[in-house]
């Protein structure tokens, strides 16, 4: 067998206190321990052969078994038939050429060393003799009174440089030194606090493998689900929204169907044996960081994932409780309903949409969103689980969900307008397998809830493109990842134009689809929303002034210095007299100034611009100034082109005079030299400059759709928020 190394449990029995050694060595292996010595300095070896015996059972060959110095004990717990894999050697513990003579040349044995004159003697040895070293201690610890000077990090690294065998690092090492460890060339990290004395050693081994393989690595996120060869639901969207959110998908499959756009012809469910196989074949294998449970097809397949998810304890587990395709065929049988309750109570998240929550919460199909609401709450608190009701079949024109959490009296609200579209196949699969991903990113649920749904509605605005069948089409999973492609590569300055709006698109048709900018352009905006706005734009452009004369003292030539100079006098003195005409003293202006307070979203967005101009990064900073010019000209444009309808561009509009100062035409041509400016710096500057260019830009742009959003919000404050999203990303419309 090959060893990882990379996470190595050495056993204390003081440590791991009554529940005792066997039961730690077992939790730490299903958590992704490789391998694990026992070590026992006061047994017999009597004892030391029947512990043996025992690990070797418990184990059961997923993990690597050696014995600390007992090289006698090792021998006979083989011939009893352990599987004992080798021994670990002190410098002054048996030899290690006497110990591969006995134990064959298959034998994994280890020895300790931190000098120079260990690392000799290893060299004096015949080759094969030591598989690996053990280099310690890192840190002052108390598992080992006698220990050395620690050699730190450093010491470490030096070490492992100078040694041609794998260097295991032990001794006092906590998971903040795993990457660092890794990093100074360690092939492995061993422990025996950390995991021996943590509350949940799977958990906590799975912590460290998580931290070995890299803050940012891919998380695996498993479906456990039915496959759809269209392609647009199931396993095939599954692996897709997957992918799309920054995962490694796999899939077992539970059912297949025949179906496609139009609907479902056929379902065939093979052995729930032959799942069990599939899943244990996984988890015995991968660190699985997440998975997502769709269709069940019978109560034997429940059972089956039920039984399995209690064995292999996956971190993260949502469960889609699929009853029903989009088309209205079947994909659970009817009494296999009951057997689901038992299932969802493993899940951490349940995401059913308002016909299953129906079913689950045995009640009639909620006819209001407040209806829905109220019988997630039922379901939640009869299930001890969190729900995400979708709000998908729900008729009019938004499309809501809202996450449930009854066990800490939890509901929050994602708004929003519901999209034009028929291709809607496969939209509860995806964005069940999305949020595991996102939470498997290590999001917490609002946060992933947000980023899944933002994917989702961008996926969904671009599904019927695809022309894919006659019936419900697919949404396009990889919409997104298609249109900021090549971001990356170098763009030229037009490229970057066009790359850069495009990436803004879901954020612009966002900012379309708001209420206040719908009621803006027919004329029913309210006036108390109109300026309240007002207001805060008022205090919104008095900050951006400043921003923007940061941006004229760090500009890199005279003639741009002049344009952002220019801009923040632009900014300041237009705008503000602007406002002077439509704000009245008792709505917050007088004599010219203001006594309005900023809301939140406007000292947000301030706190954004004023933060990209701290860091000094020139390109940063007028990246992050560009959306307001770009935006505002945009929508100026469209509303004068009569875009949102003619009335718009008439002069008995409320507030034609208002709306026509956005389609300026010097206005206009600012934004024209903004945009050439930002796309020139972005073009020059390296990926990594325009990353953080593009982070900024688009942060900009997400705080200009909240605060569009804001006025209607704060009029109508519906939503029952038990935690504050005041982030921008939360798009509240
Ligand atoms: N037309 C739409 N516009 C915007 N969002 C939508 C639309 N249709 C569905 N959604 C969103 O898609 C997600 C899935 O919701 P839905 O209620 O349709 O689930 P479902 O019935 O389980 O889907 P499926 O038919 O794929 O099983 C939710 O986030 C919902 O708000
Ligand atoms: C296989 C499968 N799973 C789930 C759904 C729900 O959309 C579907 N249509 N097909
Ligand atoms: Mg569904």
């Amino acid at each position: 067998m090959s060893i990882d190394l990379s996470l190595y449990l050495v056993t204390d029995p003081v440590l791991c206190g009554e529940r005792g050694v066997v039961d730690v060595v077992r939790e730490a292996v299903a958590g992704g321990v490789g391998i694990v010595q026992l070590r026992d300095k006061t047994a017999t070896d009597a004892q030391i052969v029947d512990q043996l015996i025992e690990l070797s059972d418990v184990i059961d060959a997923r993990a690597a078994l050696v014995v600390n110095d007992r090289l006698d004990a090792a021998l006979e717990a083989r011939a009893r038939g352990a599987r004992v894999d080798g021994v670990h050697l002190g410098q002054s513990d048996t030899s290690v050429e006497r110990a591969r003579e006995l134990l064959g040349p298959d034998a994994i044995i280890g020895l300790t060393a931190n000098t120079a004159a260990h690392l000799d003697a290893v060299r004096a040895l015949p080759p094969g003799t030591v598989d690996h070293l053990g280099v310690g201690v890192i840190r002052p610890t108390d598992t080992k009174p006698d220990h050395p000077a620690p050699l730190g990090i450093e010491g470490f690294r030096a070490f492992a440089e100078l040694s041609e065998l794998p260097c295991v690092a032990i001794g006092g090492v906590g998971i903040d030194d795993v990457e660092a460890l890794r990093d100074a060339g360690a092939a492995g990290i061993a422990v025996v606090s950390a995991l021996c004395a943590a509350d949940d050693p799977r958990t906590e081994a799975r912590a460290f493998r998580r931290r070995w393989r890299g803050a940012a690595s891919v998380p695996r996120v498993l479906s456990i689900a039915g496959s759809d060869p269209s392609g647009g639901a199931g396993i095939q969207a599954d692996l897709k929204s997957i992918g799309a959110n920054g995962g490694y998908g796999m899939a077992a499959i539970t059912a297949l169907t025949v179906q496609n756009t139009q609907g479902v012809r056929a379902v065939h469910v093979p052995p729930a044996d032959f799942l069990r196989a599939q899943l244990d074949a996984l988890s015995v294998d991968i660190d699985i960081d997440a998975v997502k449970i769709g269709m069940l097809a019978d109560a034997a397949v429940i059972r089956t994932v039920t039984a399995w998810l209690d064995d292999a304890r996956p971190p993260i587990v949502i469960v889609d409780p699929v009853m029903v395709a989009t088309s209205g065929d079947r994909l659970l049988e009817e009494d296999a309903e009951h057997a689901l309750r038992d299932l969802l109570r493993r899940a951490d998240l349940v995401t059913p949409n308002l016909l299953e929550l129906a079913v689950l919460a045995d009640t009639v199909i909620a006819d209001s969103w407040p209806a829905a609401i109220a019988d997630a709450e039922r379901l939640s608190a009869d299930i001890g689980v969190a729900v995400l009701i979708k709000g998908g079949h729900l008729g009019g024109d938004q499309s809501p969900d809202a996450f449930v959490d009854a066990t800490t009296a939890t509901v929050q609200q994602f708004p929003g307008t519901r999209i034009d579209t028929d291709a809607t196949h496969g939209t509860g699969c995806s964005l069940s397998s999305a949020l595991a991903t996102q939470r498997a990113l290590g999001k917490e649920w609002p946060q992933a809830v947000i980023a899944a749904r933002e994917w989702l509605r961008e996926s969904l605005r671009a599904g019927a493109e695809l022309q894919v069948g006659r019936g419900h089409g697919p949404i396009d999973h990889f919409a997104g990842s298609r249109a900021r492609g090549g971001i990356d590569t170098s763009p030229t300055r037009d490229e970057v134009v066009t790359q850069w709006w495009e990436h803004i698109s879901a954020i612009r048709a966002d900012i379309d689809e708001l209420p206040f900018v719908r009621a803006l352009a027919d004329g029913t905006l309210d006036r108390g929303a109109f300026t309240h706005y007002l207001a805060q734009d008022a205090l919104y452009l008095s900050g951006y002034a400043r921003v923007l004369a940061d941006a004229a003292r760090l500009a890199p030539t005279a003639k741009e210095q002049a344009f952002w100079a220019n801009s923040a006098h632009g900014s300041i003195v237009g705008e503000l007299e602007l406002h002077a005409q439509w704000l009245t003293p008792d709505e917050g202006v007088s004599d010219g100034t203001f006594s309005a307070t900023p809301s939140p979203t406007t000292t947000a967005y301030l706190d954004h611009l004023r933060s990209s101009a701290y860091g000094g990064d020139y390109a940063q900073l007028i990246a992050a100034l560009l959306p307001c010019f770009w935006l505002y000209t945009d929508l100026g444009l469209r509303l004068g082109e009569g875009h949102f309808g003619d009335f718009a561009r008439s002069m008995t509009h409320p507030y034609a005079s208002w709306l026509r100062t956005y389609a300026d035409e010097s206005f206009a041509e600012a934004t024209q030299q903004a945009i050439e400016y930002v796309a020139s710096a972005a073009a020059a500057s390296d990926g990594e400059g325009r990353m953080r260019m593009l982070r900024a830009f688009e942060a900009s742009a997400r705080h200009e759709l909240a605060f569009f959003a804001e006025p209607l919000r704060h009029e109508s404050c519906v939503s029952a928020l038990s935690r504050s999203s005041a982030a921008p990303e939360a798009k509240m419309v």
